[in-house]
Formats: structure tokens, sequence, C-alpha cells
């Protein structure tokens, strides 16, 4: 039976939530277990983080020296950084593969079963760049991936900073569409079963509301920077989002943890299991379906890129095969003075069917006939433009050292 594919978790969430106390919890009870993770860190600007990691974004990167080649300020650092790591999204991968596949030579050696991934504090700056989906659609495409939204529960317990805080979970939802566990921390702090009942149902939501208007401290007292004063307006605002939130809820794991003491940390990977599962059932078609729609679609913009292409380059008929008018009876007529350099490398014979048109070659109405290729010239364009399909990788077996160096040395100065 083959080993099912290491799960990713994604961790994300508001600064200072507690991703990465959360990270080495996880880390160290995945340890006790015997079934150490593959850990990445994607935060270029954390000083020091309580784990060690297998890939660290400031292995390759030195965030202070990209916001000063760039003249940035902290979080344009942190996007940079993000987006020079994620040019190289097909070594990463492909380092995972290989870190994660088991190995034939040692069969008895446990193969991995999870990755997990910090990010950085600044969620906006993840979730919202291109890197940021850039990364997570590739680890979409070659691993089940989970994202863990933790939220601060002490700085959540009134309803409007908890419900922003739903409504921050349900647009990454949207966004990433990829199974989602709502992980409320610090729970020695404060339970969260009051969020769960806030989730589950709507009258304890709105008790909750009304308590906080009559009490006058509507908009939380938590320091979560509420809607300000009891207003009838808000109140019935946030009542409208809640009923509206009821659908998303559906979709979500949540689970109460605390990163600190570790209690409720079986209860996550449980989710974690489930959300793979469901990953793999739903998610995954649904992925595969989008990709292959955009392959067509860059299939089919790369045959007019093709088609434009020989027009502007005027392409004119040549001579088939046997020097005469083809089997259409009109004489194909390639010249291209660009194609040169693809030709001067190029050793085919059919070089010679790329000749100067001869007068007599032109068609009766003189007109220049739809040029249309022989398929070797085809061939030959389609190499031209078609994308790479692998990134250089840098050579060997690029562990993560070597991909490190190698991501230093190409990129910032
Ligand atoms: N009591 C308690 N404190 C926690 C818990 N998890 C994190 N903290 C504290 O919360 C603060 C922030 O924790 P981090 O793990 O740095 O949070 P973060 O989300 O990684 O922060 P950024 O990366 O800066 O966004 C630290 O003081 C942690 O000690 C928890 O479960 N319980
Ligand atoms: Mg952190």
């Amino acid at each position: 039976m083959t080993a099912k594919p290491p799960v990713v978790i994604v961790c994300v969430g508001m600064a200072g939530s507690g991703k990465t106390t959360f990270m080495q919890r996880i880390n160290s009870h995945l340890h006790s277990k015997r079934e150490p993770p593959y850990v990445i860190n994607l935060d270029p600007a954390v000083r020091n983080v309580p784990f060690e990691s297998n890939i660290d974004i400031r292995d390759s990167l030195n965030y202070k020296e990209v916001m000063r080649e760039y003249n940035l300020g902290p979080n344009g650092g942190i996007v940079t950084s993000l987006n020079i790591f994620a040019t190289k999204i097909d070594q990463i991968i492909n380092i995972l593969e290989k870190r994660t596949a088991p190995n034939p030579e040692t069969p008895k050696a446990k193969p991995i079963k999870n990755i997990i991934v910090d990010t950085p504090g600044q969620i906006e700056v993840f979730m919202w760049s291109a890197s940021g989906s850039i990364l997570l659609e590739s680890l979409a495409s070659s691993f089940p991936t989970v994202v863990a939204y933790i939220i601060d529960t002490p700085r959540t317990s009134s309803t409007s900073t908890f419900m922003s805080n739903m409504l921050y979970a349900c647009s990454i939802l949207y966004k990433t569409k990829l199974p989602m566990i709502l992980v409320f921390n610090k729970t020695d702090v404060k339970d969260a079963d009051f969020a769960k009942e806030w989730m589950t149902d709507f009258e304890a939501f709105q008790a909750a509301l009304k308590q906080e208007e009559d009490g006058g401290s509507f908009g939380g007292v938590d320091g979560g920077g509420g809607f300000g004063g009891g207003s009838g307006y808000m109140g019935s605002l946030l009542n409208s989002m809640s009923l509206m939130l009821e659908e998303f809820y559906r979709h979500l794991s949540v689970v109460g943890v605390s990163s600190m003491t570790g209690k409720g940390i079986d209860d996550f990977f449980t989710a974690v299991g489930e959300k793979a599962d469901e990953f793999e059932r739903d998610y995954k078609p649904e992925l595969e379906k989008r990709r292959k729609e955009r392959q067509e679609e860059k299939a089919s913009k790369r045959e007019k890129d093709l088609g434009k292409m020989m027009k502007d380059m005027n392409v004119s008929e040549s001579r088939n095969a046997s020097g005469g008018p083809n089997k259409a009876g009109v004489a194909q007529r390639h010249h291209v003075d660009t194609l040169s350099d693809l030709e001067d490398n190029s050793n085919s014979e059919s070089e010679a069917q790329m000749v100067e048109p001869d007068e007599d070659e032109v068609d009766e109405d003189g007109a220049e006939d739809e040029a249309y290729m022989d398929d070797g010239l085809t061939k030959r364009y389609k190499q031209a433009i078609a994308p790479t399909t692998q990134a250089a990788s840098s050579g060997g077996d690029s562990s993560e050292q070597s991909f490190a160096k190698y991501l230093r040395t190409t990129q910032v100065g």
C-alpha cells in the first residue's frame, strides 16, 4: 500500500495570535509521537524561532538587507522577501517531494506525515500577496494542505472582535479554497467554549450581544477595538453577519488549544486528519479541474500567440519537401528572419524548407495566402515559446542548504 502523502499544515493568524508558539507545540507533540514533521519557516522578520526549521526563509534572505536594497519599510521587506522566495517554488516543492518520499533504502523508516509551515505575523502580507498564493497553491497541488487559522482567544471574547475574526477567517477560506481549522489558542487564559457556542447557537450570540449593549460594553472591553457605543444599528449588523456566517461555520473544524500547556493538541490533530480526508475528497478534484482549465487556457493563448507571431514575422509560403506545390495545390512558404537563431542550432534537413520565396511561387492572385506551417516549423515555434516546465534546478540533489545558498547567490546581490 503506497504511503499517504504528508499533510501540509499552514499556520496563519493575526499578529501575536500565537502561530510560532503553536508551531513549537505541534512540533514537540509530533516528536513525542516519534513522527517528526518537516518544518518550514516563512516569516523572514522573526528574530528567533523556538524550533529547528528544515527550510527557513531567513537562511536564504536577509530581511533587513532586502529592506535596504529595495528601500522598503518592514511590510514591504516581508512581501519582497516572500516574492523572491516564491520565485524558487519549483525547487522548494522538489526538495519537499524528495525529503518526504518513502526511502527505499530504509523501508522501515517512518515516512514524514506532516509538513508544518509558520507564516509572517502580518497575515495580510502573506494571504493577499502573489507570493502567498503561489506558495499555498504550489503546496496544495503537491500535498493535501490544511489552513490552521490561529485565534487569540482572550482578545476575541467581545462580539465585535469575534465577528471581525470570523469575517477574516471567512475571507481566507474563500481566498485559499482550502480546508480550514479554527484554532482558538491561549485557552489557558480564556476558555474557547463561548466561541463554539456563538458559532453553533445563534440565540447565544444574540444574548451576548444584548448583554454587551445593556452593559454599555458594546464593542468589547478586551481592547479589541469594537464598534464604539452600543447602537441598535451595530447590533443588527452583527446579528445579520452572524446569520450569514452560519453556512461558513459548517465548513470549519473548531478546536480550543493552549500552545503553553498542550491542552487540545490531540483534538487539533484529529481535525487535521478529517480535513486531510476532506481535501482528497472535495478539494483536490476541484484543484485539478482549475489547474486543467488554466493549462487549457495557457495552451490556447500560446496557440494564439503562435498565430500572431507568425503574422508579425510576416511568414510567407515556402517550398514543400518536393519543391513543387504541396498536396493542397498551394506552395507553402516559410521565410522568417528571426527563426535563423533557432535554425542555427537545429540540424534538421527541414531547414531546407525555409527558403526565400521565389516569385513564381506566389499563387495566382498574388495574395499572400494564409500562412500555415509544416509541422516541423510548428514544433520549433512551440518549443521556442513553451514555458520551461522546470525552473533550472540548482544542480544535483539540492538539499535545503544548497537551495538556500543558491537562492542567496541568485537573488539579492
Ligand atoms: N498564555 C498563553 N500565551 C501564549 C500562547 N501562545 C502564544 N502565547 C504568547 O503570545 C505571544 C505571541 O506568541 P507568538 O507565538 O510569537 O505569536 P505569533 O502569532 O507567532 O506572533 P507574530 O509572528 O509576531 O505574528 C507570546 O508572548 C506568547 O508567549 C498560549 O497558548 N497561552
Ligand atoms: Mg510568529
